[in-house]
């Protein structure tokens, strides 16, 4: 059995999306990371499958899984992606969609980029989740390197966001997996590092859980904004420049987080048999 795929990205965070809305697909931990590796696989930061659902006016469930083959319940530049892909299907100007975190609505927004309203940020210690009660505004446990305590929030996802100085000079392939995987966070955790320009541009690099240095990260964009506002450094809107390009964020005054950036289809493929039973292959 094989399967075709579309290779997306949004700003260079790169994507395999599987339409199994007909033909239901959940592949193992070694198919993802077998699919995603970019020397054997078709390579990706992420793997995404669209699987059926029968609610009313949501148009698909969104499988989110990292290159190592985690599970995650958000990813900001996929589903702008997937947003995308759902309006071309429907000819529509707006597509819900669900994930494990929740709803999503993504809708057009100018210069062909898409918007989607990530939902509320969860500021709660439990819900990033950390170890132990602490303040997410300063979680002083984490504290490693000469880095200052970051700022914790989640998105559908746990992120951590370090204000530094200069972002360009911090080592992330050194720290980034020490903060991924530091005890405060049982569920491991995606890494910001953020250098305020202005009240409204920060310049933000990215080590993600599960896949490493990205070229960009939308939920974890969307983490960077609340962490600024929170600290009082930027506005409410404000452009997050990554390594990949730029996302406009905003969290509202009525507690939504909108991402508005740009999607990209690189090309479409099929998945050979054995790439799809991937696991009989590594035995
Ligand atoms: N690595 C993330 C999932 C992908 C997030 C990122 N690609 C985005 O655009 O939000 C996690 O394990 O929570």
């Amino acid at each position: 059995m094989t399967r075709e795929f579309l290779k997306m990205h949004g700003l260079g965070n790169d994507f395999v999306v599987i339409d199994a809305r007909t033909e239901p697909y959940r592949p193992s931990d070694a198919e993802v990371r077998a699919i995603a590796d970019r020397r054997t696989g078709v390579g990706c930061d992420q793997f995404i499958v669209l699987e059926k659902t029968d609610a009313p006016g949501v148009d698909a469930f969104m499988r989110i899984r990292n290159a190592d083959g985690s599970e995650a319940a958000a990813c900001g530049n996929a589903s702008r992606c997937v947003g995308w892909l759902l309006m071309e299907q429907s000819g529509r100007d707006g597509a819900s969609f669900r994930t494990a975190a929740g709803l999503l609505h993504a809708t057009r927004a100018e210069n062909g980029r898409i918007t989607v309203d990530m939902g509320a940020p969860r500021l709660d210690w439990a819900a990033i989740p950390l170890a132990s009660p602490t303040d997410t505004l300063r979680v002083e446990t984490v504290e490693h390197g000469g880095f200052a305590a970051p700022v914790a929030v989640n998105m559908g996802n746990p992120h951590a966001v370090f204000f530094v100085d200069d972002a360009e000079a911090v080592p992330l392939d050194e720290v980034g997996p020490v903060f991924e995987n530091h005890p405060a966070f049982p569920e491991r955790a995606n890494i910001e590092f953020a250098q305020v320009l202005s009240p409204t541009a920060i310049r933000m690099r990215v080590w993600e859980r599960g896949a490493g240095v990205t070229q960009a990260c939308g939920s974890g964009s969307c983490a960077t904004l609340v962490a600024a506002v929170r600290r009082g450094l930027t506005d409410r809107k404000a452009d997050i420049i990554l390594d990949g390009g730029t996302l406009t964020i905003e969290w509202t005054e009525d507690d939504r987080v909108l991402m508005t950036g740009p999607v990209a289809l690189a090309f479409s493929g099929r998945l050979s048999a054995e790439l799809v039973s991937a696991e009989l292959v590594s035995e």
